[in-house]
Formats: C-alpha cells, structure tokens, sequence
C-alpha cells in the first residue's frame, strides 16, 4: 500500500538544534513542535521513486573522455548530444536558457543553486530555448520572485528541454577548464547502454555545423518595443532623432533589439540569409549583424553578405556579429579552448583605458595578428588578453565580442549603443 498524504508533528529539543544561540537554561522553551507533512503520489508509489528531493539518479551525462556522471533528470526526458559548457553567472539563468547562441550546447552552471527566481514573462531573450540542456549542481525546490511565474522544471518540460540536477559540477567545470570543451550526451534512457551513450559523444561534433539556420527568423519583421521605462536606466540626453537599422538575425537577443529601440532605432530584422542588395535598397542608416549559435567558419553566406554591406553603412557587430566582421575584413576566427561565458569578464577599452565588467558567451574568437592593417583591437578580455572589440573606422565599423545589451548587474557596456547611433548620425552629416 503506498502513502499518499500523512501529516505529522516532529518535536525538537531546542538545545540540541540551536547551535548559534541556543536558549537560556531558565528559557521555558522546552521543545519545538514543527507540523510537517509528506505526500507520495501514486506515479511516484508505482515507479519506486520519491518526490524532490529524494529522487534517486535517474540520468546520466556521459562526456567524450569516457567519464559518466550520474545524476537526477527534471525538465524532458530522453536522449541528447551537445557540447558542454560552463557558465560564471550568478544569476540571469532565464537568459541564458533562452540565448540562441546556446544552440547544440549543453549550458553547466557554476553557481550551486538554480532556479530559486523560477521563471518569469520578462527575461525571455527569444521565441524559445534552443539550448541542449541544463547541468546544475542543485536545483532549488521552492521559488520566491514577485516576477515568478513558474518553476524552472515546469518551464524546461513544457519546452522539452532536459536538465540534470544533483551532479559534481565543480569536477565537470575543473575537467574542461583544463582539457577544454568536452562533447557530451545526456540521457534519462535506461535501455541505452554506457558504450552507446559513449559513441554517439564520440561521433559529433559542433565545429563546422551551420547553427543559425536553425534559430534565425523566417521572415523580416519590424520591432518596436523599448525597454521598460522602470528598468530603463542612463536615459538622459539621449538624441531625439530616429535612426533606420536592419538588424541581422544570425540568432539574436530580444534585448539587443530594445536597447536599440529605446536609442531611437527603428528597427528591421531580417534573416541570416536575407540579400545585402535588399538591406542596401531600403537605405538604412546602419545594419547590426548579431549574435548567433556555432562556428563563424561554418557560416560563409554570412560573411559574403557583411562584405557587400561593409564600407555602404556604419555596421555594429555583437558577438557572431563581431566575428563576421573580422572574418569579412580579411581575419580568422579560432576556436578557444572552453570559451568564455559569464557575466563577469572583465573587458578593457583600450581607447581610454575603462575597465567594463561585462556578460560574455563565446567559444570562438577573432586572431588579432590575422588582422589587415587599418583594423584597430579597441577591447581586450583581461582575463586572458583575447580580442573583444575592434573597430576599422575607414570603413564605419565598430564590433564587440561581448553582450553591451546584458544586464548582468552592471550595465557598463551600454554606451557601445551609443557609439552606434553616434557612428550613424556623424555617417549622415557627413553625406
Ligand atoms: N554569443 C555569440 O554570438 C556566440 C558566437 C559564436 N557562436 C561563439 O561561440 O563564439
């Protein structure tokens, strides 16, 4: 017979429980009764397992060096190949689920405890997660936001996404940072065998697979909406005059597009394949070429396109964007070791020396020494000393390898908008 509801009262001596402080000896506090109550469900009675968190290991992830972890599976279930990576951010999860350029990744979070906020209506950066899944080390069983709307289990499984809870995600995190990103497969199958799991690992791979095709728009569409003026911030003097861009889906975030809404922008986006002589017909005062999932080599279509742009209208390029731009200007691009991700990289602006803690998600970047003359690094990663900026200003160029539309904390980056409206206006004074 399995339990299905029981309500009972556990009583605690309170001078073995308070280690801190515990009461006076002529404190008439004997004991503390805690009404408790504990509920199986039947589905839970029939599979043998408990309710969270006493779930037993039902998951495993199984990385391409041969080591498996097992752990406990909330969100979907089933089977899935992806690169696993790491991420420093203390909190904006929701985000970082519903980044694009997460595409075909596996998303590991550094910090122990997620999903404490649950999820809300604000913070999605895209129509939806296209992220393999999610590896935390422990997911939080109760939620308490004003903004929550939901717990994050019940958003990944209504979006059929996977995530693992209650693995060494320190080890997993130590283990890439020292032998870089590693291919993995997540499974909750317990028909699956090990050696399968292991050679399905070993037989992907993320370089060279065009990933934008998968997460850009069908269709170019018009954007209006701005940040909310409650969270908008350093709003004073911005220009009053309406600037035209057409913004480059190569897998872009909402929040790009509403910084650049709130600057005054009137905003096309098109697709990842839509024609430079179609961007160039509507006369735009600047193009952004976006962020966006997987290898910038994998993508040529893309850089032909920022090449016939390039030189016609002042262009910003974030991220993906950042790396099309050094691409088309003559540079390589490279794949780094386990990447950067996070929302606390310290970044300097080599133009007058500010230092910018910003939000970074990138595996690949731009080889400085493979830089034509006349192409100026303006941003380094001071972590590693990585190119995170350039600008060519011949040709009305300015990119970031980093997020300036994230809000990690700081909003240090933000004024990269502003350049780019200033880079538009001076371009059009100037005609
Ligand atoms: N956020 C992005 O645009 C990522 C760019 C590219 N996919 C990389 O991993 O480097």
């Amino acid at each position: 017979m399995s339990i299905k509801a029981m309500d009972f009262s556990l009583r605690i001596n309170p001078s073995i429980c308070f280690t801190q402080n515990p009461p006076k000896p002529s404190s008439k506090l004997r004991f503390l009764t805690v009404r408790c109550s504990l509920s199986l469900t039947s589905d839970d009675a029939d599979t043998g397992l408990a309710e969270r968190p006493w779930k037993v290991a039902d998951a495993r992830l199984v990385l391409e060096d041969g080591s498996i972890w097992k752990a406990k599976s909330f969100g979907a279930s089933g089977t899935q190949v992806g690169e696993v990576v790491f991420n420093t951010s203390l909190t904006g999860y929701q985000e970082i689920l519903t980044d694009p350029s997460y595409a075909g990744q596996f998303v590991l979070m550094t910090n122990p405890h997620i999903g404490n906020t649950g999820v809300n209506f604000d913070d999605e950066e895209s129509r939806q997660c296209f992220l393999a899944g999610l590896v935390i080390r422990s997911l939080s069983i109760t939620t308490s936001n004003w903004r929550c709307a939901e717990t994050l289990g019940d958003y990944l499984a209504e979006r059929n996404i996977m995530g693992i809870y209650d693995v060494d995600t320190r080890a997993i995190t130590r283990r890439l940072r020292q032998d870089g990103s590693l291919i993995g497969v997540l499974s909750t199958e317990q028909s699956r065998s090990d050696e399968e799991l292991l050679e399905m690992s070993r037989s992907w791979n993320i370089v060279g697979i065009d990933l934008i095709s998968g997460v850009t728009c069908n269709a170019p569409y018009e954007w209006v909406d701005k940040t909310k003026s409650d969270w908008d911030f350093n709003s004073n003097g911005r220009d009053q005059e309406t600037y035209r861009v057409v913004a480059y889906d190569f897998g872009i975030k909402h929040n790009i597009l509403r910084r650049l809404a709130s600057y005054g922008c009137k905003i096309t986006v098109v697709p990842s394949t839509w024609p430079a002589a179609e961007t160039l017909k509507v006369k735009p005062d600047g193009v952004l070429f976006s962020n966006g999932p997987g290898d910038p080599s994998a993508v040529p279509y893309a850089v032909e396109t920022v090449k016939e742009i390039l030189g016609k209208v002042p262009v910003f390029g974030i991220c993906m964007g950042h790396q099309l731009l050094g691409q088309a200007l003559g540079g390589k691009t490279f794949k780094m070791k386990f990447g950067h991700h996070g929302g606390n990289h310290p970044v300097c602006n080599l133009r007058n020396g500010r230092v910018e803690i910003s939000a970074q998600n990138h595996n690949y970047a731009v080889d400085p020494a493979s830089l034509p003359e006349g192409v100026e690094v303006t941003h380094v990663n001071l972590n590693d000393g990585s190119c995170a900026g350039l600008a060519y200003p011949a040709l009305n160029v300015m990119s970031l390898q980093y997020h300036p539309e994230a809000s990690p904390g700081p909003h240090d980056s933000d004024c990269a908008f502003r350049e780019f409206i200033e880079l538009m206006k001076s371009t059009k004074q100037a005609a």
